[in-house]
């Protein structure tokens, strides 16, 4: 039987008008055919069988309510199926009808044929009655019939679809440009100009580091250039910023008059400032024009930023607009401060022209495909080169459709009003046929460099980019294997990064951990080699979630190298309190969110008051001046402790992050890539630090800690374990006062 009764199945009550007599309480039949509510039919007499507009009804009985009515009102169904009724079973041969075998007949006892008649019997009951599953017989809840209509179902989950065990990559991305990671070149070996090179001088590089060594060749114009796009995947802090940015400097640095030929496109306001900074740096003593475009400046600011308008006499296309302009009116649909509305501010016979204002523009995508669509005169007519960098996040979150809107303003024709001479020219030829065609204008000449630390091998979102021609470049370790074609994306972490991660045997200890790892570690001058004692001996160890996920484990010891070593030592004693002005050491602490950021801020400075002057938490709310000035403040060091969210995980290129502590453990292998590549940048040493919770012990051991998707250079992540004596001590009473005022502010703040 179908689970939905068809219109003709279904017949609506007598009474149905009147809604009030269709109470919810009272059991109605369901078109779901519960086994409550409808029974199978039976030979009931046909008299006692509701009539029905079908004359069907007879057929069917609905079941005794399985909850009684609430009223004494007869339970009568508010709609009455009107089922087919089941054919009478043909009447079967019975072994009467079938040639007798004398023989068998004889030796069937008669009981058995008694026992058999029976069976025959029921199994005829059985096959009469509907067939459903046998979860379904079982008794069901009581389903309230709310509509005459059937409720709309979920579509069959689909069957998973096949995945093939090759590869199923174009070459370019199966086999990449693979370029080792210790490679050093010094810059004027690379063909850098010499005023460049002086310029790097100055900023303490003398040569190039690997990403910059294999893309400065492929980007600069010589024998060695590569006429096509680049992928470039290079773990974090390896210098990418400049592996691109140098060459487009080089390449206009005699450039007298602004014209847009370089887009970079980077996912948030804060690192189109940091790869401005560096353009600045590279640019300076040049005339190339940078430029900027990002949500927090006022749109009109930047459209008088990135468009020039000027006057052109040319009375023959001034009459053509001023016709334009007439019938705009006339229609009523007049373009807010587009052509016309310019072609109004001018003297007769003259017609408006645009300039670009800059020669390199650094956007995020969201302000890039605005000034695309609303600015006049905004033309990707001339650009160069298109960066993507953090692509796989761009690509993965494509606001506003921005590639599509992007790759169609760089491939697509000039709309006809903004054409230039050369354009128009084209077009016509085109068009008439007339004259020998003139090849496109910009296509053949835009590279792309897309870049990321944590690349996808994903063709359907590189597709979005219409590369031509591309290579993969792929900086990596000289241990590490090359990836196989078909391994899945595989993300490396810096040599110089050290990892550990801490078990915390209940969530709710997390902050007391965090402070025992501030005052512990980050900002303890006598160095605090004893957790790095107690790791060695646990390190790789640790098979999984088995040990580490164990609460006993911290406060008994059950393993006994996690037991004695550096943490009997701690024990019992206070801390020693470090003097956090005068430390060098920085920490970035990142939460899960922003809320969670704020907490943790007023929990650590309530916890160690020492700490207040030097935290601060960042947050997308404060503006693009303060996150500037906390930025810089940090860089500086007058902030050492910085909490912030996945937000800040990207790109951030912030000199002296010693520390960085996952609060919260990040929710992808992408996100820690990220965090932890805020510290030991170009070759630094830095530390990474996880609290990993019980619950969030198997995943993280398995996904991040020992997965095949983070190389790590043949490098472990140490397992730290601490006693929660040592991490509680002197400490308990004053965390649950800082949380029951947290609480309290909270609450004054719903209220
Ligand atoms: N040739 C060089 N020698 C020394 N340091 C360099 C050199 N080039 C760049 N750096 C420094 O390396 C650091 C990291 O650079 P950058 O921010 O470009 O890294 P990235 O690869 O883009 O990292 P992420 O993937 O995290 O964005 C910067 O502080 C930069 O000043």
């Amino acid at each position: 039987m179908a689970p939905f009764g068809s219109a003709q199945r279904w017949v609506p009550p007598t009474k149905a008008s009147k809604p009030e007599e269709m109470p919810t309480a009272q059991p109605q039949p369901s078109p779901f055919g519960t086994s409550q509510r409808w029974q199978p039919p039976k030979a009931a007499p046909a008299q006692q069988a509701p009539s029905s507009p079908f004359g069907t009804a007879q057929r069917w009985q609905p079941s005794k309510p399985a909850i009684p009515a609430q009223d004494d009102t007869p339970a009568e169904p508010a709609l009455k199926p009107a089922p087919k009724q089941p054919k009478k079973p043909k009447k079967r041969k019975r072994d009467s009808d079938v040639m007798p075998d004398p023989a068998q007949d004889e030796a069937t006892p008669k009981k058995h044929k008694a026992v058999l008649s029976k069976f025959e019997k029921v199994s005829r009951k059985v096959k009469e009655q509907p067939q459903q599953p046998p979860e379904e017989q079982e008794s069901k809840p009581d389903v309230v019939l709310r509509d005459l209509q059937p409720l709309p179902q979920p579509a069959p989950v689909p069957e998973p679809a096949f995945e093939p065990t090759f590869s199923v990559l174009p070459n370019w991305l199966s086999q990449p440009i693979t370029v080792e990671s210790s490679k050093r070149v010094p810059f004027d070996q690379l063909g850098v100009e010499a005023s460049f090179v002086k310029k790097l001088a100055r900023h303490g590089y003398s040569e190039a580091l690997a990403v910059q060594s294999a893309l400065l060749p492929m980007l600069q114009p010589g024998y060695k250039q590569h006429l096509g796009d680049i992928c470039v995947s290079a773990r974090t802090g390896s210098g990418k910023t400049m592996a691109y940015l140098l060459p487009i400097a080089e390449a206009l640095k005699d450039r007298t008059t602004p014209v847009l030929s370089a887009v970079i496109v980077v996912p948030t306001r804060q690192l189109v400032d940091q790869a401005l900074q560096v353009a600045e740096e590279l640019c300076a003593g040049t005339k190339i024009k940078l430029g900027t475009a990002v949500g927090n400046v006022p749109f009109a600011t930047e459209q008088k930023q990135l468009v020039k308008m000027r006057a052109q006499y040319d009375p023959k296309r001034a009459a053509s607009l001023h016709e334009k302009a007439k019938q705009q009116w006339t229609t009523g649909f007049v373009e807010n401060r587009g052509l016309v509305d310019d072609l109004m501010t001018l003297p007769a016979d003259h017609v408006p022209r645009y300039d670009s204002g800059v020669d390199i523009l650094i956007c995020t995508p969201g302000r890039l495909v605005e000034h695309i669509e609303s600015t006049t005169g905004f033309l990707l007519r001339s650009i160069r080169w298109l960066v993507i960098d953090e692509a796989d996040q761009l690509l993965n979150q494509n606001f506003q459709g921005w590639s599509t809107v992007l790759m169609d303003a760089l491939h697509g024709e000039t709309p006809e009003d903004f054409m230039d001479a050369q354009e128009r020219l084209r077009k016509e030829r085109k068009l008439s046929g007339r004259g020998p065609a003139l090849p496109p204008s910009t296509a053949q000449h835009i590279t792309k460099v897309i870049l990321s630390a944590t690349m996808e091998k994903d063709l359907t979102k590189l597709g979005a980019l219409k590369l031509k021609r591309p290579k993969f470049v792929h900086v990596q370790d000289e241990q590490e294997h090359p990836l196989a074609a078909t391994e899945g994306d595989s993300f490396d972490l810096p040599t110089t990064l050290t990892e550990f991660a801490v078990p915390v045997s209940d969530g709710h200890k997390k902050p007391l951990y965090l402070l025992y790892l501030l005052l512990n570690t980050v900002f303890q001058t006598s160095n605090g080699d004893e957790h790095k004692e107690a790791s060695d001996k646990e390190s790789g160890e640790d098979s999984s979630e088995d040990s580490s996920d164990d609460p006993e484990d911290s406060e008994e010891s059950s393993d006994g190298s996690s037991s004695d070593g550096g943490d009997s030592e701690t024990e019992e004693k206070p801390i020693t309190k470090p003097s956090i002005a005068k430390h060098k050491n920085r920490v970035l602490i990142f939460t899960k969110s922003n809320e969670n950021a704020s907490r943790l801020s007023h929990l650590v400075s309530v916890l160690e008051p020492s700490f207040k002057e030097y935290l601060q938490t960042m947050t997308p709310s404060s503006t693009a001046k303060q996150s500037k000035k906390l930025l810089k403040a940090f860089s500086s060091g007058s902030v050492k402790i910085l909490i912030a969210s996945d937000a800040a995980s990207r790109g951030l290129d912030i000199s002296g992050i010693t520390h960085v502590v996952n609060y919260d453990i990040p929710p992808s292998a992408t996100s820690y890539v990220h965090r932890v590549g805020r510290t030991a940048r170009a070759g630094k040493s830095g530390e990474a630090w996880t609290l990993v919770t019980k619950s969030e012990a198997a995943w993280f051991w398995k996904q991040l800690a020992k997965g095949n998707n983070i190389r790590r250079g043949g490098k472990t992540v140490a397992r730290v374990q601490w006693k929660e004596r040592s991490v509680e001590y002197n400490r308990r009473r004053t965390y649950e006062a800082a949380l029951a005022e947290l609480q309290e502010a909270v609450a004054g703040t719903d209220g």
